[in-house]
C-alpha cells in the first residue's frame, strides 16, 4: 500500500526510478504528477537522500510537457502509532554538526565527506521557479522544514486533521527565505513572527483562516479534491498559468523574477513572425525587414 488517502486506480507509478524515501505517479486521468514523502514514521522527515529524491522528481516533473499540475504531499499513516504528516522538516537524527548528512552509500555521501546538506533550499528554488502550479497536499503535521515546504507551493489543501507548526527556533534552525519572509507575505508580518518566535500549533482551519491554506478537506476526501484541483487547473491555458505563477512571483523575486518571467517573454516574442524575421535575415544574410511589422501600442 503506498498510502491509506491513495486511490491506485486514478495513479501510475512513475517507474524509471528506483526511489526509497518518496513515491512518484502519473496521474491515470488528469495531466498531473503526485510526490509524496515516504517516511512516514518519522512524520516524513527527510534525510539528503529524500532531498536528492524529491529534486529528481520535481525536475522530472518539471521537463514533461504532458504534465501539468504537481500535488506533494506525504505517504501515512506511521507504522507505529497511527500518526499522520506532510513532513517534519529535516530528519534531527542525522543532523550533523553543519548539516545534515548521508546515511546510505552512495556517490553523493562520499562526494560529502563528513560535510552537512542544507540542499532543501535548492529544491525549494525548483517548486518556486517550474513553470507549473505546486500544490501542497497536508494530510498530518507540517512542521519545521515541511512547513516551510508547505509556504512555498503555489497553494495548499489540508485535511481537517493537518497541524502546522514551525520548530525551526526549537532545534536551533532558521528558514531566513522564502519559509519566512515570503510566510510574512500571506499571513503578515506580526503574524509570521508569532508562528516562529512561539512556535505553536495552528490547526487546519486557523492556518486557512490566515490565508496559508487555500482548501480544507475531510481527511478521506484530501487527495480526491487536490486531484479535482488537478484536473481544474490543468484544463486552462498553460501559457497563461506559467505567465500568472511568475507574474505572482515576481514582484518578490527581485531580478531573478524578472529573469524568469522575461524567459518566457522572451519564449513568447520568438514564436512571432517578427522575431523569426530576424533569424530568417541572419541565415539568409540580408537586412530584415522590420518595416513590415506594426508599432503595437
Ligand atoms: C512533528 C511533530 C510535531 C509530531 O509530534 P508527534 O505527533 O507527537 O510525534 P512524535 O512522537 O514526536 O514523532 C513520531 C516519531 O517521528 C520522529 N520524528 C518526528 N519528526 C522528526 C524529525 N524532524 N526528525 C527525526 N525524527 C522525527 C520522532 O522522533 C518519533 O520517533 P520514535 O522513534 O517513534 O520516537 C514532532 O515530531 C516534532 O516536533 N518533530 C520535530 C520537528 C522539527 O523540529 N523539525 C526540524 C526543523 S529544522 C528543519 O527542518 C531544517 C530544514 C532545513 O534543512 C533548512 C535549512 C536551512 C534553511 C531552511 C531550512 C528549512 O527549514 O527548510
Amino acid at each position: 500500500m503506498v498510502s491509506e488517502l491513495f486511490d491506485e486506480s486514478r495513479w501510475e507509478s512513475v517507474g524509471e526510478f528506483d526511489f526509497t524515501d518518496i513515491t512518484y505517479h502519473r496521474g491515470t486521468d488528469v495531466p498531473a504528477v503526485r510526490i509524496a514523502f515516504d517516511r512516514p514514521d518519522v512524520r516524513n522527515a527527510f534525510r539528503p537522500e529524500t532531498v536528492d529524491q524529491l529534486y529528481t522528481a520535481l525536475d522530472h516533473a518539471r521537463r514533461q510537457p504532458t504534465i501539468g499540475c504537481i500535488l506533494l504531499t506525504g505517504n501515512g499513516p506511521s507504522s507505529k502509532d497511527g500518526g499522520w504528516a506532510f513532513c517534519s522538516g529535516g530528519d534531527q537524527q542525522i543532523r550533523g554538526e553543519s548539516g545534515y548528512e548521508y546515511e546510505e552509500e552512495s556517490e553523493e555521501a562520499a562526494a560529502q565527506e563528513g560535510l552537512g546538506r542544507l540542499h532543501i533550499l535548492e529544491v525549494q528554488r525548483l517548486i518556486r521557479f517550474m513553470p507549473k502550479p505546486v500544490i501542497c497536499v497536508a494530510p498530518g503535521w507540517a512542521v519545521g522544514g515541511g512547513h516551510s515546504l508547505h509556504v512555498v507551493c503555489d497553494m495548499t489543501i489540508a485535511s481537517e486533521n493537518a497541524i502546522f507548526k514551525q520548530t525551526d527556533a526549537d532545534v536551533g534552525s532558521y528558514d531566513a527565505g522564502f519559509g519566512s519572509a515570503y510566510l510574512a507575505r500571506q499571513v503578515g508580518q506580526k503574524k509570521a513572527r508569532e508562528i516562529f518566535f512561539l512556535g505553536r500549533d495552528y490547526d487546519a482551519e486557523e492556518a486557512a483562516e490566515m490565508g496559508m491554506v487555500n482548501e480544507v478537506t475531510d481527511h478521506d476526501e484530501l487527495e480526491e479534491v487536490a486531484l479535482e484541483w488537478a484536473d481544474e487547473i490543468t484544463r486552462k491555458s498553460p501559457m497563461a498559468i506559467r505567465m500568472l505563477k511568475y507574474a505572482f512571483n515576481m514582484a518578490d523575486d527581485g531580478m531573478v523574477g524578472q529573469q524568469v518571467f522575461a524567459g518566457e517573454a522572451t519564449r513568447l516574442g520568438y514564436m512571432t513572425e517578427e522575431a523569426q524575421e530576424g533569424r530568417d535575415a541572419f541565415n539568409e544574410n540580408r537586412e530584415p525587414n522590420f518595416r513590415q511589422f506594426p508599432w503595437h501600442y
